[in-house]
């Protein structure tokens, strides 16, 4: 699904009006009603409502639920924060709309005093995609006011004061949303880290916008949905053999490291891999093959590098390399050997992300399409530092550019990063934040990729799938429980959720 920004919106909004015959009045009509049904399954009809209004189309939005609430009973008053001389037109025409009993509470700047009632749940329109500044200081005063209040806090559309596609500064002022109504799309700046403590939860609300469009800037941005995978997904058809899904080798879990390598065989294996070799040592044999017997070994040796060559002149159809590689001079030629003989698509995790970012000359052997899953520490040695996730991904997307790989920018709302395309995956939740849930990324793209699917889309499937476990989990376990070794239970279940919607 798109993500787009204001003026897409904007192209998309007369597009639809010009295609339905309908009125741009007519259309916020339609988003005040699609947001106010949700609006009555979450506001409590007993407590008031204050609705915060600004002067643009938002406010419009604003004017309309205020009265639409009204006519289902809730006691409501408008908040009118008057930071221009004019509201918009359609603004104006709901503004007359409102029923003379929603009390409107006019405010500017020089008339700060004003009483919020103790008890009230409140709604924010004061600004939407057409925030392009840093809003006037008595609206931060006011916002900043709210935010403490104990209320439920709604805002429509895009948080006051968040930036819907570019980044605000550390100490922007935002509401302090519970739950944002957002139109047609989520926002970019919906999964970036900086806003995490101003936005809880997104719904999306169909406002029956045309969909494709060739707009006047590129579209860049997507997240993932489950109608977009099913369209990747690929059944098993009834003659398969173990051939048909792929030969995959995994490299890694030197001394000290050896779970990672068999974290990550753990959940190839659940992953769908026909066959599983790993490239580890005697200490990570032993363990492996009493955990998981499904799989084989390729070295006996304690140093890894030896035989590797050897080794790779097996036709592997995708290699996983880097977990618990370790940091060592020994790394840096195995990294160096599978560069030098494998001309397909690689992954890259951990300490090959680590070799690789200490070494250009490396870099720039990588086979193109290779997929890289550096979390957030791994990719500052890749990309150097940045200020705002907006600048992390335009840095990402150059180094996907300049050596033509895919970057998985590994986080909350994790970013698979494709030249200048970017996909946003929304599954998953902090039970993942455990070691070794990495490393269960990391054998779960490896297996998708020797099971021929392109590069990009296995990124996509495998940090879809792998957020799937761990919100499957949380049906019985708790996000403090959860274990990496745990993803590999709840392969199952995730990929039952495509099987389910092929039949
Ligand atoms: N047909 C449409 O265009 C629809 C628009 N809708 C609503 O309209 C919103 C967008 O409306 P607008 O484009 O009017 O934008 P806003 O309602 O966000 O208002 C921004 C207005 O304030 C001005 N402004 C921006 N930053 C400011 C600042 N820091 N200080 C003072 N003034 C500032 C802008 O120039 C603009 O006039 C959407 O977010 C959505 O809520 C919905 O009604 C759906 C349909
Ligand atoms: N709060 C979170 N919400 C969703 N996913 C998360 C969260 N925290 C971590 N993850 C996911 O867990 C994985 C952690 O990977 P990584 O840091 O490499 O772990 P390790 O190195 O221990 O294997 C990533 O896929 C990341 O996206
Ligand atoms: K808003």
């Amino acid at each position: 699904m798109k993500i787009y920004n204001p003026q897409q919106l904007s192209e998309l909004d007369k597009l639809t009006m010009s295609i339905k015959g309908i009125s741009s009045l007519n259309l916020m009509e339609t988003a005040a009603e699609k947001a106010t049904t949700e609006l009555l399954s979450i506001l409590p009809s007993s407590t008031p409502v204050v609705v915060l209004c600004g002067m643009g189309n938002n406010a419009g939005d604003g004017f309309a639920i205020a009265r639409l609430l009204n006519q289902q009973h809730y006691q409501v008053e408008v908040f009118w924060l008057k930071f221009a001389d004019q509201l918009s037109a359609d603004a104006q025409a709901n503004y007359h709309r409102l029923p003379a009993e929603v009390k409107v509470t006019e405010i500017d700047e020089t008339q700060t005093n004003f009483e919020l009632s103790k008890q009230s749940n409140y709604i924010d329109c004061i600004f939407g995609v057409g925030l392009n500044r840093p809003m006037p200081k008595f609206v931060q005063a006011i916002i900043e006011d709210i935010n403490q209040k104990k209320g439920l806090k709604i805002a429509i559309d895009v948080p006051s004061g968040m930036y819907a596609h570019q980044a605000n500064k550390p100490n922007d002022i935002r509401f302090k949303t519970d739950l944002c109504l957002s139109f047609h799309a989520p926002k970019l700046s919906f999964f970036c880290s900086e806003n995490a403590a101003f936005l809880n939860d997104f719904k999306v609300i169909d406002i029956g916008l045309v969909e494709d469009h060739n707009f006047s800037t590129p579209l860049t941005c997507h997240y993932i949905t489950q109608n977009d995978l099913l369209k990747i997904y690929k059944p098993r058809q009834q003659f398969s053999h173990k051939g048909s899904f792929g030969h995959a080798l995994l490299i890694g879990g030197n001394t000290g490291m050896h779970g990672s390598v068999i974290l990550s065989a753990e959940t190839a294996l659940r992953s769908g891999v026909g066959k599983l070799s790993v490239h580890s040592n005697a200490i990570t044999n032993q363990v492996l093959l009493t955990r998981q017997p499904e799989a084989m070994t390729t070295n006996i040796d304690e140093d890894l590098s030896l035989n590797l060559a050897e080794v790779l002149l097996k036709d592997f159809d995708a290699i996983g390399l880097g977990m618990g590689l370790g940091r060592t001079a020994e790394a840096s030629e195995i990294v160096s050997t599978v560069f030098k003989n494998i001309q397909k698509p690689v992954l890259l995790d951990a300490d090959a992300l680590y070799v690789i970012s200490k070494n250009e000359a490396l870099r720039r052997q990588i086979s193109p399409k290779s997929i890289l899953t550096p979390h957030k520490g791994e990719l500052k040695g890749l990309i150097g530092d940045w200020q705002t996730s907006y600048e992390m991904l335009d840095k990402v997307k150059a180094f996907s550019h300049k050596y033509n790989v895919i970057v998985v920018v590994k986080e909350a709302f994790t970013k698979v990063v494709c030249g200048d395309q970017v996909f946003i995956n929304t599954t998953g939740n902090p039970a993942l934040a455990t070691a070794g849930s990495g490393d269960c990324l990391a054998g779960m793209i490896t297996a998708l990729m020797a099971q021929s699917y392109e590069s990009l889309n296995a990124a996509i499937l495998g940090v879809y799938l792998h957020g799937i476990t761990a919100d499957l989990a949380l049906s019985q376990e708790s996000q403090e429980s959860f274990l990496a070794s745990d993803i590999s239970k709840f392969l199952g279940r995730a990929f039952k959720y495509f099987e389910c919607e092929q039949n």
